[in-house]
């Protein structure tokens, strides 16, 4: 089953394989105990999940140093995937619910991720700054660029300027209405599966926050 991550990215290391063919089974074993994914929706673990949070990666690869914060990661969705495919990266992954953060903090650590801290924290409370903001299934985005805006380092070291790349389904028109700049990207492009047809990864500008 994680075949799947292997095909799509054909680069990895020993280590980093190893940590993605484990991952699908932590996950299983700590949903059963909290519940982080749909759990009907738990086989499908390394495409509906894993394979998603890593579209981010094919909009943009993060250099190395750099800093994202994911935002209501929930079990650590997108922010553990791409801190397995980032290991020169600082993730922080924070969301309002502390069991939550407990299966990410037990994942990353099971894992050998030193590159993550899982915080217990609402993104309104973040005094940190970031290059990149990441996210999945949170919140509309007008509500959340005001819990982000301003938490953004000025310099750029990333392909994009430093903003948002936020994972989206379905009719974003109104949506993203006060974000004309908003640029978004077909998952479709990158991953065949039907489950991505209607997916987008929307990169928003902090400059046009
Ligand atoms: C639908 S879940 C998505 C979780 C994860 N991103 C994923 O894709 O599997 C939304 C998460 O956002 C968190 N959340 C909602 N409002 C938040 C806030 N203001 N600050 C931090 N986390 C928040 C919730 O606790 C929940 O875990």
């Amino acid at each position: 089953m994680h075949q799947i991550i292997f095909n799509y990215f054909p680069a990895l290391t020993t280590k980093q394989q190893e940590q993605f063919a484990q991952i699908g089974d932590l996950y299983k074993e700590w949903n059963a105990r909290i519940n982080v994914v749909s759990r009907k929706d738990i086989d499908e673990i390394y495409t509906n999940h894993i394979l998603h949070s890593l579209a981010i990666a094919k909009v943009m690869e993060f250099a190395p140093g750099s800093k994202i914060l994911d935002v209501g990661t929930g079990g650590g969705l997108p922010g553990l995937p791409l801190a397995i495919l980032y290991p020169e990266v600082d993730f922080h992954l924070v969301d309002s619910i502390g069991k939550k953060i407990k299966v990410v903090n037990e994942i990353a650590s099971a894992l050998g991720l030193n590159n993550v801290k899982g915080e217990q924290k609402r993104a309104e409370e973040i005094t940190s700054k970031y290059d990149f903001v990441v996210s999945r299934a949170v919140t509309a985005m007008p509500r959340f660029v005001e819990w982000i805006k301003g938490k953004f380092e000025k310099e750029n070291k990333n392909p994009f300027p430093n903003g948002v790349l936020y994972l989206k389904g379905g009719d974003l028109t109104e949506e993203l209405t006060n974000f004309p700049k908003a640029k978004l990207f077909d998952i479709s492009d990158y991953f065949e599966e039907d489950f991505f047809e209607t997916k987008k990864v929307v990169y928003l500008d902090q400059k046009d926050l």
